[in-house]
């Protein structure tokens, strides 16, 4: 297994490139599934997350090429051979339950295991049952697995009421509605970037929609979908991340491709921090120019809130801010495991329930951690940026999860980082 060595350097200064979000192309993907026409994804990320993804729609025998080192994705599935998600698959990626309401609306039938919970909480996927369970599915759990058939004739037009905002959820409502007989209305639809980027992806393959990127999502259902070339939105997780380097270390650096309104609530508090953002031409300009960054409070929400995906992040930039902030995680129940990583570094925090309370300290000093999911892994990289001495992060299949080249890009910087083969423990 890798490590990252990360060596606190002074600040950074130069341009990061932002890659194209994981988040949108994994449901883009299973996209294909809607039709037998060839889809296209330009502007992919290069990550394991989507390299599972590939593998599960291969087994389903839908055809995955990945072209241009991976930054487009051909995507083809005529007939499908096989209905079945094997647990194999799903239990590695949660994303994989979007392959149920593309197969279900397309082929009427689908077996999907249940992925279980994951380290950051529970998970759970009633809301995607339920929704189309309202379109006219018959459901049934067994062994594992969700064993999903269509009515007669197809699935049919529903009006869904979620009860909670749900990305996925929505998603995958969204995507089974494209196909089902008559018109679809989605109640407290999830709002996120992603969700828009699918409602365009599905709209260029044929489908009636209005309302994506607000709560009421409204699909008129056709017979069939054709084939569309799509470009993935750039990813608001990665440049948020990359927009927190300067941010910690101090330095300028130019996030290419950023745009403000991914992520208008994150940049409010930054600015509340005491860094600054600007709007070139090119992307995000950010910079902390005047000492210590400032305490602020953090809440996270569905969007426009402020991203749960970037809470390990943002805590590892208040780690070192001038006060006391207090972080609420109201996403995901389990999702502060990287405070006590964090507090080998030297940082003061206290955990209780779903809030998060971080005394600032004025230097963070490095310490060997160990990465306990995908965003903690990028945040103990951050601190590990600003802190005195060496950082060593175990775990870093979880990083290969969600950020590319993530060496490269930090070094292009000034960062000094680099990954290494795990020295095996001897007896
Ligand atoms: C609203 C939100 O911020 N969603 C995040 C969530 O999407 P993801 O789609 O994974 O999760 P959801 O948006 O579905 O979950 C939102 C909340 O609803 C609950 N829930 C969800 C589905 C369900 O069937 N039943 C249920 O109770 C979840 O446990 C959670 O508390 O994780 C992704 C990866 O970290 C993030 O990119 C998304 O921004
Ligand atoms: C937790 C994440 O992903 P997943 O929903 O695939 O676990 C994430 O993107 O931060």
């Amino acid at each position: 297994m890798d490590q990252i060595i990360v060596r606190g350097n002074g600040p950074l200064n130069g341009e990061i490139p932002i890659a194209g979000a994981k988040n949108a192309c994994l449901t883009l993907m299973p996209a294909t599934l809607l039709t037998d026409q060839p889809l296209t994804l330009t502007n992919a990320p290069r990550l394991s997350d989507i390299r599972t993804m590939t593998e599960l729609l291969r087994s389903l025998g839908a055809e995955v090429a990945s072209l241009q080192d991976g930054q487009v994705l051909a995507l083809s599935s005529h007939d499908l051979d096989n209905h079945t998600a094997d647990y194999d698959i799903v239990r590695k990626m949660r994303a994989s339950i979007l392959v149920l309401g593309p197969m279900l609306a397309r082929d009427g039938h689908a077996i999907v295991s249940l992925p279980g919970g994951c380290a950051i909480g529970a998970r759970p996927v009633d809301l995607h049952l339920k929704a189309l369970e309202a379109m006219g599915a018959e459901l049934d759990l067994r062994d594992g697995y969700v064993h999903a058939k269509a009515p007669a004739g197809g699935l049919k037009g529903a009006v869904i009421d979620f009860p909670i905002v749900s990305v996925g959820a929505t998603e995958n409502a969204l995507m089974a509605a494209t196909l089902a007989r008559g018109t679809t209305v989605i109640k407290n639809a999830a709002r996120e970037p992603e969700i828009v980027d699918l409602a365009q992806c599905l709209r260029r393959m044929g489908a009636q929609i209005e309302g994506e990127g607000t709560s009421i999502i409204t699909v008129e259902g056709v017979r069939s979908l054709g084939g569309a070339t799509h470009p993935v939105v750039t990813d608001r997780i990665e440049l948020g991340t990359y927009m927190l380097a300067p941010a910690i270390c101090g330095g300028e650096v130019e996030c290419l491709g950023g745009r403000i309104d991914l992520l208008a609530a994150f940049c409010e508090k930054l600015d509340a921090a005491g860094v600054s953002i600007t709007e070139t031409d090119r992307g995000l300009k950010v910079s902390r120019k005047n000492g210590r960054v400032r305490a602020v409070d953090v809440i996270t929400e569905p969007f426009p809130g402020f991203p749960t995906d970037l809470q390990a992040q943002m805590m590892a930039l208040l780690c070192t801010a001038e006060g006391t902030s207090v972080l609420e995680e109201k996403i995901f129940e389990n999702r502060f495991m990287h405070a006590p990583e964090l507090t080998r570094m030297g940082a003061r925090i206290e955990v209780h329930g779903g809030h998060a309370t971080v005394h600032g300290v004025q230097k963070l000093r490095g310490a060997p951690v160990m990465a306990t999911d995908l965003r903690a892994s990028v945040s103990l990289i951050l601190a590990g940026l600003a802190a005195e001495g060496e950082t060593i992060v175990s775990r870093v299949y979880h990083l290969d999860r969600g950020y590319e080249k993530v060496v490269r890009k930090l070094r292009g910087v000034g960062a000094q980082i680099e990954r290494i083969k795990e020295t095996p423990a001897h007896d």
